[in-house]
This record gives structure tokens, sequence and C-alpha cells, in this order.
């Protein structure tokens, strides 16, 4: 009762569109003070929440779910009746008012890869509307996000690794250019067929509400098309996006189609036992720091996923075989033979694909472990008696001989040296700086940084054993 009270208080009020610029607090305020209850809400709309569950102020990531009590595995923990997810449906948006035609096309000039602010819009278009279904949901959300388009310029800088600032370029220019779209697109438009009650929309509260979908939405399974397929479709869950992320989730999103109505309904079910107050965690992807940053605003430590970007450049190559020790290869100079495979590898050829990663679950990528294998091998009937998987793999022991891949490990080290050359600043200087009490952006920024050099360390570690167990093979077999 008290909680519907709450609802219609806030429903009648004129809700601005304004973002606070960055992200400063740890852990940033709702959108109004005291939002109305979640829980409640997805109940009373005929939602399922386990009675043991219950939001919290997590320690570290903001609010979270928890167990108050012990919930055995497989138990239903959520489930959302079908009405609650928030969507971006272009064509129940098309057959709509006006306002919802302003929406898809604006939505149809956002680029797919920013496939985030295409919900946004619907989110911010929701967030305007006095009367919103999905209000006691959106004031929920946080005022402020911690991603790096919200980064005072020095902490951008500080994050000191090209690949991502290139990212949060695009991102910020987009944005800027945007709200010009948006704002020409909302000039001269009559007050039923504007999609933000009239409001100016700034590149800041599109920032906002990117970053509120691409930090919270999944990408499920949407409803059935005509031709019988599903296409995955972003969506904002409310109160299942308060689970916090972990690479050990206890906790899963599950859909099934309901028997009575053929929707699709969307559940959380545990997947271990849950403890007495252990928080309810998903598995946002096994992605990379960089992702992780962009997109939700935070960095894990020693992220098994997280890895580095280079360029495939025969000079690059060629510098750090030089600097490795080994032997007269010439990379930037590939015989035909060789030169083919790179054409294979895609290294080569019209549209060729240079970049190329080190560290995640792979270690090296492996087209670049087979180029190292190939362009330092010479003798060509043996390279071509093996196929590229093998010549791609890390688990397909020396396949071009023990020399051979002490070579290729040996120049994938020097890689590594190069690349943690490319930061300007000492890993010691990094935790001087953290332990200097620094605000929150500054901290993320270091931490990012910190990591990636970790990550490089921990690889150079990885293949210096594998060079020395090499090593250590070859001499048993000359003396034997
Ligand atoms: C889907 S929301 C989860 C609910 C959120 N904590 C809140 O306060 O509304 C995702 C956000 O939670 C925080 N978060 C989730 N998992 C985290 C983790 N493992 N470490 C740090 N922050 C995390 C990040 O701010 C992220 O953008």
């Amino acid at each position: 009762m008290a909680a519907s009270k709450m609802i219609m208080s806030s429903l009648n009020q004129f809700r601005p569109l304004t973002c606070a610029a960055t992200a400063t607090v740890s852990y940033p305020s709702r959108l109004v003070p005291h939002p109305p209850d979640l829980v409640k809400w997805v109940t009373g709309e005929g939602g399922f929440v386990h009675q043991g569950v219950k939001i919290s102020q997590d320690a570290t990531n903001g609010l979270g779910l928890i167990a108050s009590q012990e919930i055995p595995k497989g138990s239903l923990l959520i489930s959302l009746p079908h009405r609650l997810p928030l969507k971006f449906s272009p064509l129940a948006i098309n057959g709509g008012d006006g306002a919802g035609a302003v929406l898809v096309n604006l939505a149809r000039r956002v680029p797919e890869e920013l496939w985030a602010m295409k919900l946004g819009l619907k989110l911010l278009h929701e967030r305007a509307k006095v009367g919103s279904f999905w209000w006691p949901y959106i004031s929920n959300l946080p005022e402020t996000y911690s991603v790096p388009i919200f980064f005072p310029g020095e902490d951008i800088k500080k994050l000191q690794y090209a690949p991502l600032l290139y990212q949060i370029n695009k991102r910020c220019r987009f944005l800027l250019d945007f709200e010009k779209e948006v704002s020409s697109a909302l000039e001269h438009l009559k007050a039923n067929d504007h999609p933000f009650e009239g409001q100016s929309v700034h590149a800041s509260s599109l920032g906002w509400a990117m970053s509120a979908v691409s930090s919270r939405a999944f990408s499920l399974c949407g409803e059935k098309l005509p031709d019988g397929t599903h296409n995955n479709v972003p969506m904002m869950l409310p109160l299942i996006d308060m689970c916090n992320h972990s690479f050990y989730p206890n906790a899963q999103i599950i859909q099934e189609q309901d028997t009575r109505t053929s929707k699709i309904l969307i559940k959380v079910v545990a997947e271990t036992a849950i403890k007495q107050n252990d928080p309810l965690l998903l598995n946002y992807g096994c992605l990379n720091n960089d992702l992780f940053l962009l997109d939700y605003g935070f960095v894990l430590t020693s992220n098994p996923y997280d890895c580095i970007e280079l360029k495939y450049d025969g000079a690059l190559l060629d510098a750090a075989s030089t600097a490795a020790g080994v032997s007269s290869p010439n990379f930037s100079a590939p015989a035909p033979w060789q030169q083919q495979i790179l054409s294979q590898l895609n290294f080569e050829g019209e549209a060729p694909i240079l970049k190329v990663t080190l560290g995640g679950p792979e270690l090296v990528e492996g087209r670049l472990l087979a180029a190292l294998r190939v362009l330092l091998a010479d003798d060509s009937r043996t390279v071509q008696k093996l196929d590229l998987n093998t010549l791609k793999s890390m688990s397909a022991e020396a396949p071009l001989g023990i020399a051979n891949e002490v070579a290729a490990f040996r120049t994938m080290i020097a890689l590594c040296v190069i690349a943690l050359e490319h930061f300007p600043t000492k890993m010691s200087e990094d935790e001087s700086l953290l332990k200097q009490g620094v605000s929150a952006s500054t901290e993320l920024a270091v931490k990012f940084r910190i990591e990636k050099k970790y990550m490089i360390i921990d690889l150079m570690r990885d293949l210096t054993r594998r060079v020395k167990t090499l090593s250590e093979k070859e001499k048993a077999t000359v003396q034997d």
C-alpha cells in the first residue's frame, strides 16, 4: 500500500532528462531520492520474487541482490511477466503514435555497434513520459555511470591504452554528433509528436541512456518471427539487472515459453546452492577489461579474458625477433610460400585483418602464432604438410620442431616487452598514485592500466616457462 502511494506521487512530476556530467562517487544515487520498491512492483505486476531475495548495498559494486536465507540449487529466484522487460521494438512503435515514429527514425541513425543507444532512446522516452508504466523501474536506475565517456579528459589519458582511447573517442564523437541530429529532428515537432515531452536532449543525457543500457541490458531471445525463428533482442530486465557480475555465478537467466500464452518468460534460477547473505551473481559474459570498462564502468582484477591488441606488422616483428636474439628472420619480406599462408591467415590480401590479440584464454591469437611459426620456418615442405588449425594451436606441441617453437615464443616475449614499453608509467608509479587517494575515475583508469600490465607480465612468465621446458626437452633429446 505504502509503495503504491509512493508510485502515484512520483508519477505526477515533470521528468527532467538531466545527467550529472561525471561519476565521482562510488555509489551513485538513484534518479529519485526514494524510488519505489522494485520487488513490490515486480510482484504487483504478476512477477515472482523468491522470499529470500533482497536488494542490498554491495560492499564494492553499488546495489545488488543478496540471499537473506539459504536457497537450494535449482530454485526459482525471479520470474518476470511478459510486459516487464523494456525493449525497443520498432515494428510495434511504428504502428503507434507520431512520437514513436520519431524515435524509430532516430534509432535508424544509430550505428549497429552502438545498439545500446537505440534502446537508450526508448529509455529516455519512458524517462521523460509522465505516467510511464516503467517509471518504478526507471526511477531506481543510477543517476550517473562510471563509464569512461564521463571521465575528465586527463583521466581518459591516464588509461594509456590506444585501442580503448579510440573507442572512447568514437563514442564521445558519436554522442556530440547525435545530439545535433536529435535536436534538428525535434525542431518544429507538434507537442503530441515529441518523444521527450518537449524537452531538449543533450549529449550528456544521451550518454546517460546509452550507459544505462550498456551496463544493464541483456541480449535475449525475442518473440517468434514470422519465419519461425527468433532473433536476439537487447532488453532491460527490472530487478534481474540488480544482480552483479561474476565469472563464477550462482544464478542464471533462462527463457521459457509459457504454454498458455506462448509468450517467452524470463526467469532467474539458482545455479548452485546459495548461502545466507551471499550475493546473487550472474555472468555478464567472458569479456576483457576494455569492454567491462566501456560498457559497465568497472575493471576486474586478474580477469582471465583480459588481453591486449596489436597491429600485425612485419617491421614490428623484425624488431621483436632481433630483440629476442632470434637468428635473421625476415618478417618484412616473406618468401612466396610464406606469403600464401599469410593470405590464408588474413594477414595479406585485399582486406587483411591486421588486429591481433595477446592474452586471454588463448594466450596468443592463433593467427599470430601460426604466422610466427611459418615465418620462422625455412623448410616449406614440412610446413605444407600441416593444416592451418595445427599451426594456429598452442596445444599442438612444437609442430615445426623445438628450435622453431622456441624462436616463435621468444619473439612473442619480445613483443610483450615492446607492448609494456608503450605504457609511459612504471607499475610502481601507478601503485603509489593509487595509494595517494584519487578520484573514482582516476582510480579506475589507473587500475585499468595496471591490470593490462599484469596481464602482459603473466603472459611473459607463461611463455618463458614454455621456452624453458622446450629447451630442456631439446637438451634431453640431444643427450639421448
Ligand atoms: C546490471 S548493473 C548491477 C546493479 C548495480 N550494481 C546497481 O547498483 O544498480 C551493473 C553495474 O553494477 C556494477 N557491477 C556489477 N558487477 C560488478 C563487479 N563484479 N565489479 C564491480 N562493479 C560491478 C557496475 O557498476 C555495473 O555497471
